[in-house]
Formats: C-alpha cells, sequence, structure tokens
C-alpha cells in the first residue's frame, strides 16, 4: 500500500521506498565487507516489525547465510514501551558458535535490543551484531553498540515499511509519521 492510501493518518512522510532501497543496499556493501560466506551468518529477524527489512537485506546480501526469527514484544497496541519484553517465538536455531546478526526495524528505548543482545549472547554464539534500519534519540541513553545503523530519525511515532500502529500500517512502502488524531 502506498502512503498516499492512508494520507491523512500521517503527517509527514519521512522515507520514501526510493531512500528504504538505497539505505538497505548501503546497510549491505557494508556487511559484506565485514563477513564472508565461510562465517554462515545467521540473521535473526525481530518480529513483526523487521519483515520488510529482513526480506529486502536477505535478497540484497551477496552472502551465503541462514535465516531464523524470533518474536518478541514489548509496545503492546500502544506508543510506549512497557518496559517488559516477552518472548513470543524463540529461534528454532542452535546459535551456539554462530555468526548472529540481529535484523530490526528500529531502536526506540533500545529496551527489546538490550535485552535480546544479552539473551543471545548467553546461548554462546561466536558474535552478536545489531543490524536497524531506524534509530531514534532516546536510543542513545542505553548503552547498546549497534554496528549497523540506517537513518537516525527525530522522535516521532512512524509507521510503515513493518512499523505498525495497532497492527495497521505495516504493509505501507515507505515510512511516515503517525498523526496524532490516530492515537490520541
Ligand atoms: O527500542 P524499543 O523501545 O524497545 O522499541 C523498538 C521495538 O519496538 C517495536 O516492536 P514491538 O515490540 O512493537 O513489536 P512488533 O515488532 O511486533 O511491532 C519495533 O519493531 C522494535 O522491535
Ligand atoms: N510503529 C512504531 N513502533 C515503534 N516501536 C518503538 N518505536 C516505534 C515507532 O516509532 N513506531
Ligand atoms: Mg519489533
Amino acid at each position: 500500500m502506498d502512503i498516499d492510501d492512508v494520507r491523512d493518518d500521517i503527517t509527514e512522510v519521512l522515507l520514501t521506498e526510493e531512500q528504504i532501497a538505497e539505505k538497505i543496499a548501503e546497510l549491505a556493501r557494508r556487511i559484506e565487507a565485514d563477513y564472508d560466506d565461510d562465517d554462515d551468518v545467521l540473521l535473526v529477524g525481530v518480529l513483526r516489525g523487521a519483515v520488510m527489512v529482513m526480506a529486502d537485506l536477505a535478497r540484497e546480501l551477496r552472502l551465503q547465510l541462514n535465516m531464523d526469527w524470533m518474536a518478541v514484544s514489548s509496545y503492546g497496541s500502544g506508543t510506549q514501551s512497557s518496559g517488559v519484553v516477552r518472548i513470543l517465538k524463540d529461534l528454532d536455531t542452535d546459535i551456539t558458535g554462530r555468526k548472529v546478526l540481529i535484523v530490526e526495524d528500529i531502536i526506540d528505548s533500545g529496551l527489546t535490543l538490550s535485552w535480546l543482545l544479552a539473551n543471545l549472547r548467553s546461548r554462546g554464539a561466536a558474535s552478536v551484531e545489531i543490524c536497524a534500519l531506524l534509530r531514534k534519540p532516546e536510543a542513545v541513553k542505553v548503552e547498546i553498540d549497534v554496528r549497523y545503523v540506517g537513518y537516525d530519525i527525530p522522535n516521532a511515532f512512524v509507521v510503515g515499511y513493518g512499523l505498525d500502529y495497532a497492527e495497521r500500517y505495516r504493509n505501507l512502502k515507505s515510512i511516515g509519521v503517525l498523526a496524532p488524531h490516530i492515537y490520541s
């Protein structure tokens, strides 16, 4: 769906389809420079928000890799993190000794990723790095080392390209700022 199809719900288009694709390609080139086929990289997509990033990044990468998924949720249906991270679906892969690259759509409070990093590291992975398409200013407050960041964006609630509000808007091709009248 195009952002114009829900134009009244969006105050501003933040990133177009083209800007997203450009950034995914840039991230892929950086990742390719750091890994090779023998690394047997495991991309771990964080459901559900990271589905679009994962699908596009994985196809853009000229690298032999595996893909797995975890579902964690801390937001429920609102726009504020509840502060409690829950595993809704665990990995199917044993990551002992594996080079893991977590793929995320957005880092906001950083809560989801700092929890996930600790969780995956405790399973004995050889390395755990993070690739996130978007990062908000709040994220600088948490001490997580994010190797690959696409765009640093302003502190607004954004939707589209996997990012939802109450499970809607995930299927927008671009990313926009949600109009306050939708959630207030
Ligand atoms: O840095 P944080 O403040 O923790 O926020 C970022 C997380 O919040 C969103 O997921 P959410 O928990 O809403 O679930 P979803 O991916 O299913 O939309 C988003 O996809 C990130 O995973
Ligand atoms: N859709 C959406 N989910 C988020 N989770 C944390 N921050 C955000 C955001 O800005 N938009
Ligand atoms: Mg998520």
